[in-house]
């Protein structure tokens, strides 16, 4: 998913100030009661300066929410921005309302970098909803089931790679998440990081992301006008069509590979492959097929990966929690045999492990805007027609109201009640899985996602111990910060070094017996690479 988008948004309330975003008089102001359907009351401009450059943007939603509420507005221009932090309100704007919250803001940028075919930020409407159908196909329940082999196979490849090259762990779990959708939807493996299949797509993000940055174009969603400017005298167009370019580019010369393939009679019965059998029905042409094959990639792969770097953070800072998750497992699976999922119904303790890392550090903090195509009752308040729409998750996540001491990691919160929450409050609309999103937008591949992680968090659990690194000449241990980053839209950790050891050598046997096996299932798909697998 681009990162730079969500930067952009918030660019817009701000628009010339590279970075971050400091929201300052006249140029925005702050309201929460401007929503009440008593009509839109006179704005109250908020003054003073809540926002420097060094925090995040989910800190300042959430700082807003203390002062202003579970729900309120920021003025934009003349656009409007409201943010919900309370799981009541979310339910009832983004399911109840779904019909009419499901669109995405107007993003010009968006627009001419994906020709508003990326399915992650298309506007709601037949094409969405064609291209939402057909990805629901690939990622419902049944169909995940079927993924469960390529997973398997995928992460015993992965704990492989923690033997054979423990240092290099950030980029096995990028290799492992992007592999997983390329091999589902493309039918191709991709055996190590610096695979040029990843790197083509690592390579397009960057493109965007210089495009999407605060400042990487001028502020045309705030001054229309500025769209109409010939191109000789505004080079960013320019700079947005060689930049289209390379983002279609890969796309469609991965759909050329699949109907090659197809063509070969070399199928691996993958997404695509499946797809170019049945556009008719479901209404994609080539470049719709292509582009939805390209926009599943951008979604679940870098996703993935850093909620597996936050969980191998977590465990590696928290040694009592690693220490209980594994005498738990041992007791259930034993050392004879890897364990499978469905193990898991018998892991209550690494099942909250789970749900506190998504909680303690959600990916996506703010989700990916919603927009109303109407104007919206949500409760006693009004959202205009055209609204920006943030999930204040971050907010939901840690406010002191719903969760006790929601700043530390404590997954033991999960074995004392169903969401984690304090004993006695109200939990009408919580869930566990927030960070996924809401209503018709919500997160179409979170079972694919969450099949990876239970998978995942169970093997390294069961094979190894994660331990910070030891400063050399004092012999003290190296602090592992949890204090995340923003990566645009993602929650990323801070990059970090820990030691990762087999917990014996009988499990390390078993890791490489059953990565033999799993080589069958890495040569029914294509990859490319001098690289042995
Ligand atoms: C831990 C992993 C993941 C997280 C935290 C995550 C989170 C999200 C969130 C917050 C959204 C926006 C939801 C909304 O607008 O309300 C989203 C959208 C989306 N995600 Fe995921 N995601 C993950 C993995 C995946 C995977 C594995 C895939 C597929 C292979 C995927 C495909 C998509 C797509 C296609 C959308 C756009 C849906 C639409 O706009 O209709 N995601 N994801």
């Amino acid at each position: 998913m681009s990162n730079g988008w969500y930067q952009l948004a918030l660019a817009s309330i701000c628009p010339d100030i590279p970075g971050f975003v400091r929201p300052r008089m006249g140029l925005q102001s702050i309201t929460q009661t401007r929503l009440k359907t008593a009509g839109y009351p006179s704005r109250t401009p908020y003054s003073t300066t809540l926002w420097e450059p060094s925090h995040l943007s989910e800190d300042m939603f959430t700082e807003w929410a203390k002062t202003y509420g579970d729900i309120y507005s920021l003025k934009m221009a003349s656009g409007t921005a409201v943010v919900i932090s309370s799981p009541k309100l979310l339910r009832e704007c983004m399911d109840v309302n779904g019909g009419i919250t499901s669109d995405r803001p107007d993003i010009h940028a968006a627009k001419l970098l994906w020709d508003d075919k990326e399915l992650v930020l298309t506007r709601y409407g037949p094409m969405w909803k064609n291209m939402r159908r057909a990805a629901h196909d690939i990622l419902s329940r049944d169909a995940c089931m079927k993924h469960l082999p390529i997973q398997h196979a995928e992460a015993v490849k992965l704990m492989y790679d923690f033997l054979e090259r423990p240092k290099q762990f950030y980029t096995h779990v990028y290799r492992y998440a992007a592999s997983v959708v390329y091999s589902v939807v493309w039918g191709i493996h991709c055996p190590e990081f610096n695979d040029s299949f990843i790197q083509d797509y690592v390579a397009t993000i960057g493109i965007a992301d210089e495009i999407m940055r605060p400042g990487g174009i001028p502020p045309v969603d705030i001054f229309p006008v500025l769209k109409y400017i010939p191109e000789r005298w505004a080079p960013w167009k320019t700079l947005c069509k060689q930049a289209h370019t390379m983002q279609r580019k890969p796309y469609l010369d991965l759909l050329g590979i699949c109907i090659d393939r197809v063509k070969r009679g070399k199928r691996t019965d993958c997404f695509i492959e499946y797809l170019l059998d049945h556009q008719d029905q479901y209404s994609l042409d080539d470049e719709l097929t292509a582009y939805l094959g390209g926009s599943l990639i951008q979604a679940g792969s870098y996703t993935t990966a850093v909620y597996l770097r936050f969980f191998v953070a977590c465990i590696a800072a928290y040694p009592d929690v690693l220490r209980r998750a594994q005498a738990e497992i041992d007791g259930v699976v034993g050392t004879d045999r890897m364990p499978g999922l469905d193990d898991l119904e018998n892991l209550p303790y690494l099942r909250a492990v789970i749900n506190e890392v998504h909680r303690f550090r959600p990916i996506m903090p703010t989700a990916v805007p919603h927009a109303s195509t109407v104007d919206v009752r949500v409760g006693e308040y009004l959202i205009p027609k055209g609204s920006m729409i943030f999930m204040n998750t971050w907010g939901i996540n840690h406010n002191e109201e719903y969760f006790d001491n929601p700043d530390s990691f404590d997954p033991e919160r999960y074995l004392r009640s169903q969401f984690g929450t304090k004993s006695g409050i109200d939990t009408t609309g919580f869930r566990n899985d927030f960070v996924f999103g809401a209503g018709r937008r919500i997160c179409p591949g979170s079972l694919l996602a969450s099949n990876s992680i239970a998978l995942n968090a169970m093997y390294m659990v069961w094979a190894f111990d994660f331990t910070p690194t030891k400063n050399p000449d004092s012999g003290d241990l190296n602090p592992i910060s949890l204090t995340p980053m923003t990566d645009g839209i993602v929650l990323v950790p801070q990059p970090f070094e820990c030691e990762i050891h087999p917990r014996s050598t009988a499990k390390a046997e078993l890791i490489r017996k059953e990565y033999a096996a799993a080589k069958d299932m890495f040569d029914i798909f294509e990859y490319r690479t001098s690289v042995d697998h």
